[in-house]
């Protein structure tokens, strides 16, 4: 179901403190590691929204007991996983990805599907993968079938990871549980959303998993147990961006609360990047705070670790003074949507002027007039329509329930921040 909305234009400086839900990527970590652990665990402050309620759903189907906790928490209690089983992946490539190393442990057949989107998704990389460690799959991308023989044997596998981080973050979170443990070696282009992995490799040693990851583009996960625990889940850094760009487009100041003083989220880049946008940025027991300049300064900027961000960054981009060279993202053509297409045609439908690159965007500022933003599904699309829309009149975006993929009341958070200037 899509859902127009038009974007609210404010006349003035947005002022707001605008706490946000945990992390999607976090969320969904802590949920696979918690169904392959020895005991229970508790996710404090999960994030509750579609991609994490796919997972949960997924793992109750393969056997796994999650409950609600009273405090919003999830209480997980492990079950050696078992088919059959129908999972669907929704839009959600930390389901897609993260949940097939770990079915492959189950005993029977797990069938894997998803949004039509996801049928786009690459996905040949980490089933092949997941072939070479012993598994019986039937299919290339979703739809596909998992026929689970109760364990695997995992080893040593190559891949090109230069598409997706998680097709390396997939196979180690479940290496601990193959009778070998896993040996993930990347050959390619560079391995994009680094930081992603390394958020893999130290929620794996929280969870006392032996883990190496001292070579570059290896990585070595221990065979021994995942330990039951209590996960505490950081607010999504990333989703913060769009309500930071708030204060950054109309010269304001928004605080996000509870930001973490040191992350494994990519997100965390996005103080530097305000900084270098023009904005000041403190951050102090009230949290994060971002101040808007006068004119926001465009820049060159390579976002390869931190990719999930360009959507925010293209809609700053589009309303600063100069303009802007993204580099490093090639592989965002298949994320949610082809974010380098989506991105140029949203932009350059509204006046402005926006030239895909190999592996980026060049973004001239222009005046920009209201119109249709089209979202494609995608959430971050339509956070970067809501950006936009903030100072241009007339912006509606044509699918904001898009946005309940990672934040449950996108335009209720919206409302609550601009209501409280
Ligand atoms: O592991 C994760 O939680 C994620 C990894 C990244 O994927 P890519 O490596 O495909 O960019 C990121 O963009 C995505 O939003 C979440
Ligand atoms: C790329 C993203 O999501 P996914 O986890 O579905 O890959 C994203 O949230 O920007």
């Amino acid at each position: 179901m899509t859902s127009q909305w038009s974007a609210p234009t404010t006349d003035g400086p947005v002022h707001a403190t605008v706490p946000v839900p945990g992390s999607k990527s976090i969320t969904n970590r802590a949920l696979v590691l918690a169904a392959l652990a020895d005991g229970p665990s508790t996710l404090h402050a999960p994030l509750r929204s579609r991609d994490t309620t796919l997972m949960v759903a997924a793992l109750g189907a393969l056997g796994v007991g999650v409950a609600d906790g009273p405090d919003g928490s999830w209480l997980v209690t492990p079950h050696a996983l078992r088919g059959p089983a129908a999972v669907d992946c929704g839009l959600a490539g930390t389901v897609m990805r993260f949940l097939p190393p770990a079915a492959a442990l189950a005993v029977g057949e797990v069938v894997f599907d998803g949004d039509e989107h996801a049928r786009l998704r690459p996905m040949t990389t980490i089933l092949d993968a997941l072939r070479a460690l012993g598994a019986d799959v039937d299919g290339e991308a979703l739809p596909f079938t998992l026929h689970g023989k109760g364990g695997l044997p995992g080893g040593e596998v190559t891949i090109d990871a230069s598409a997706s981080s998680q097709f390396v973050s997939g196979l180690l979170l479940s290496g601990a549980r193959y009778e070998g443990g896993v040996t993930v070696a990347h050959r390619g282009e560079p391995v994009p959303s680094l930081p992603h992995i390394e958020m893999t490799t130290s929620m794996l040693r929280e969870a006392g998993v032996v883990v190496d990851d001292s070579t570059p583009d290896a990585w070595r996960v221990e065979p021994g147990p995942v330990a039951g625990r209590e996960w505490r889940v950081e607010p999504d850094l990333s989703n913060a961006t769009p309500f930071l760009a708030a204060a950054a487009v109309t010269g304001g100041e928004v605080t996000i609360p509870g930001w973490p003083a040191t992350t494994t989220q990519p997100g965390g880049a996005a103080r530097a990047i305000f900084e270098r946008f023009g904005c000041a940025v403190t951050a102090d027991e009230r949290g994060l705070t971002v101040r808007g300049p006068e004119r926001l300064t465009g820049l060159d900027i390579d976002l390869r670790d931190e990719s999930e961000l360009t959507p925010t960054v293209a809609a700053l981009a589009a309303l600063a003074d100069g303009p802007t060279v993204i580099r490093g993202v090639a592989h965002i053509r298949g994320h949610e949507t082809d974010r380098i297409a989506a991105l140029a045609a949203e932009i350059n439908r509204l006046g402005g002027d926006a030239a895909e690159t190999a592996d980026g965007l060049v973004i001239t500022p222009r005046p920009l007039r209201g119109g249709v933003w089209r979202a494609y599904a995608d959430h971050r699309m339509a956070t970067a329509g809501a950006i936009i829309g903030l100072v241009v009149p007339g912006v509606a975006v044509d699918d904001i329930g898009s946005t309940t993929k990672t934040i449950p009341d996108f335009p209720g958070m919206w409302a609550t921040m601009l209501g409280a200037r």
